[in-house]
C-alpha cells in the first residue's frame, strides 16, 4: 500500500493476494490526477459495437465521468480498451468509484448474514455473480454481466478436464490445480446451505456452476478494502507483463483508476500489468500464458535419500537452522524441501536464479558427520543460516553441484518428454479449445524448461571453475 496525499494507493491485482504492491512514488511524481482533454482524429476500426452502450450506462449509474479516452474494442482474446483520442503518459485514463463495483457487501443481507468466516471473499463474489445471472434482464448490473465471458472462452486450469490436466503433470501447477480445485469444492460445501434457502434467487445451483464463477472472479477481480471487487470497464484491460501500469485504489476518492505509463495514439491497445507472475499463475488465475515469461520459474524438491545412515542428523540440521521461508508471490506452496528455481544469467557470478537454500541444502545431503559439525559450528558462530558458504573441500563442494545438477538435468529431460509429447502442438491443424489449451501447455513447459537449462549451464560452469 502506498499513500499519495490522503489518497491511498494501492495497486494489487487479485489472484490470491500474489502481486504485491510495488513503489508507486516516483512513478506518481510524474502523474497528473485529471483527464487527459487531447483529441486526435478516432479510428473506429477496433470498436465493439456491442459495448457502444456500456460506457454511457456506467457513468450514468456513477453519475460521473469514467474516461473520456478510451474505448471498448475486440482483440484476439476477448474484449479490450482502445485509446479513443492522444494518450500522454501520466495521464489519468479512467476512474471507476466504489459505488459501482461489486463487492461481497453488494449481497442481499439476507444471503450474506449466512456465510460465515470460512466462506472466501471470492466466494461470495461468486455468489453475488451467480444471483445476478439467474435475475437476468431484471439484475440492475445486467449490462454488465451479460459482457462477461462465457464458460467457453475462459481457459483457466481450473475447469480443464482431467486428460487436459495430464499435460501439465511435470510442472507444480498440476498439484496447485487439484489443490484449488479442492478449496472451491469445500467452498461450495459451504455455500450450498445457504444457496438452497433461496432458490428464487440461485436456482440449483452446481459445483461446475460455482467453478466457473469462481473462475470467472480471480480472473477479472480486485483485492480492495471491501474484500475482493470486481471492477466494470477497467477489467476489460488486458495484460502485458513488461508494463509499468497497474490499477490503484484511491481510499480517499473512493475510486479505483488506471495513470497511463506510455504515450498512446488513437486505436492503440492500452495494457496493465496484472502482477509479476509466471506462465504458471496466468494460467491458473487468467487462463492465459505469454509465449516468453520473464517471471517463469521451477519448483524443485530435494530429499534426504532413506538409506543415508545421516538421514536423521541431516534433517534434523536442517530444521534447526532452517531460516523460515518468505512466501514469494509468484509460489506455489513452500517447504522446507521444495526450492523456487529462476531463470539464471550465464553471466552472473553469484548464480542468482538458484536459492541459496538449495545449495545449503545439497551442501548438508553430500556432507560427512565431521563436515555436518562443522557445518553446524560455522553456522553457530556465525550468523545462524547453515552451509551458506562454499564447502572448504573442494570435491565435497563439486559433489553438492553435480547433485542439484543432476536433478535438474533429469527433470529437464522430462519436461523435454512432455513437449514432445504435446506433438505438433503448435501446428497450425490443431484449432479450436483444445489447441488453444494446447499452445498454452507448451508456453508453460517451454517457459520451465529455459529456467531449468539455464540453472543446469551455471552449475556446470561453476563445477568446472572449481575444478580448473
Ligand atoms: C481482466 S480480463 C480482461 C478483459 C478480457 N479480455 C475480456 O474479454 O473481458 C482478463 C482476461 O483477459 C484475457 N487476457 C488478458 N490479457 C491477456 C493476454 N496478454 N493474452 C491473452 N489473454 C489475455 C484472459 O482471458 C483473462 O482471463
Amino acid at each position: 500500500m502506498q499513500t499519495i496525499g490522503s489518497a491511498i494507493i494501492t495497486n494489487t491485482w487479485w489472484p490470491l493476494a500474489r502481486c504485491p504492491p510495488s513503489t508507486l512514488s516516483s512513478y506518481c511524481l510524474r502523474t497528473k490526477l485529471n483527464f487527459s482533454t487531447s483529441s486526435a482524429k478516432v479510428s473506429r476500426s477496433y470498436i465493439d459495437e456491442e459495448c457502444d452502450d456500456f460506457l454511457p450506462w456506467l457513468e450514468k449509474k456513477a453519475r460521473m465521468q469514467i474516461s473520456s479516452v478510451l474505448s471498448i474494442g475486440k482483440c484476439s482474446y476477448g474484449r479490450a480498451l482502445y485509446a479513443s483520442k492522444r494518450i500522454r503518459a501520466g495521464d489519468c485514463i479512467l476512474r471507476v468509484p466504489y459505488s459501482v463495483q461489486l463487492a461481497p457487501d453488494n449481497l442481499p443481507p439476507q444471503i450474506y448474514s449466512l456465510f460465515g468466516d470460512e466462506v472466501s471473499n471470492i466466494a461470495k463474489v461468486a455468489v453475488l455473480l451467480l444471483h445476478e445471472q439467474k435475475m437476468g434482464q431484471k439484475s440492475e448490473w445486467a449490462p454488465y454481466i451479460s459482457r462477461l465471458p462465457q464458460p467457453s472462452e475462459m481457459h483457466s486450469t481450473l475447469i480443464w478436464s482431467d486428460d487436459e490436466l495430464e499435460m501439465i503433470r511435470k510442472s507444480g501447477l498440476y498439484l496447485e490445480t487439484i489443490k484449488q480445485r479442492n478449496h472451491i469444492e469445500k467452498q461450495f460445501m459451504a455455500i450450498k446451505p445457504a444457496l438452497d434457502q433461496f432458490p428464487q434467487c440461485f436456482g440449483d445451483v452446481s459445483l461446475t456452476d460455482f467453478a466457473y464463477a469462481h473462475a470467472l472472479v480471480t480472473s477479472r477481480a480486485w483485492e480492495s478494502s471491501r474484500g475482493v471487487s470486481m471492477i466494470p470497464f477497467a477489467d476489460f484491460i488486458n495484460h502485458d507483463g513488461t508494463s509499468k501500469a497497474c490499477l490503484m485504489s484511491d481510499e480517499g476518492k473512493k475510486l479505483s483508476l488506471v495513470i497511463a505509463e506510455l504515450d498512446y495514439n488513437p486505436g492503440d491497445q492500452v495494457l496493465i500489468r496484472y502482477g509479476k507472475v509466471s506462465n504458471a499463475i496466468l494460467l491458473l488465475d487468467f487462463g492465459f500464458t505469454l509465449p516468453y515469461n520473464i517471471y517463469d520459474q521451477v519448483q524443485v524438491e530435494l530429499d534426504i535419500p532413506p538409506h543415508d545412515h545421516l538421514n536423521w542428523t541431516k534433517l534434523e540440521l536442517l530444521q534447526r537452522f532452517c531460516a523460515p521461508a518468505i512466501k514469494d508471490v509468484n509460489e506455489f506452496s513452500s517447504s522446507e524441501k521444495v526450492f523456487t528455481i529462476k531463470e539464471v544469467k550465464f553471466s552472473c557470478k553469484k548464480g542468482r536464479g538458484i536459492p541459496q537454500s538449495f545449495r545449503a541444502f545439497a551442501r548438508v545431503l553430500c556432507s560427512n558427520a565431521q563436515e555436518l559439525s562443522d557445518l553446524e559450528s560455522e553456522a553457530t558462530q556465525s550468523d545462524g543460516r547453515l552451509a551458506r558458504s562454499p564447502l572448504k573441500n573442494t570435491s565435497r563442494e563439486i559433489e553438492a553441484h553435480e547433485l542439484m545438477l543432476s536433478k535438474l538435468t533429469q527433470l529437464s529431460k522430462e519436461y523435454g518428454a512432455s513437449i514432445k509429447s504435446l506433438g505438433s502442438s503448435t501446428s497450425q491443424h490443431l484449432i479450436g479449445k483444445l489447441g488453444l489449451r494446447r499452445q498454452m501447455v507448451h508456453d508453460l513447459l517451454t517457459g520451465e524448461l529455459r529456467v531449468l537449462t539455464s540453472a543446469c549451464a551455471w552449475l556446470k560452469k561453476y563445477c568446472a571453475t572449481l575444478l580448473g
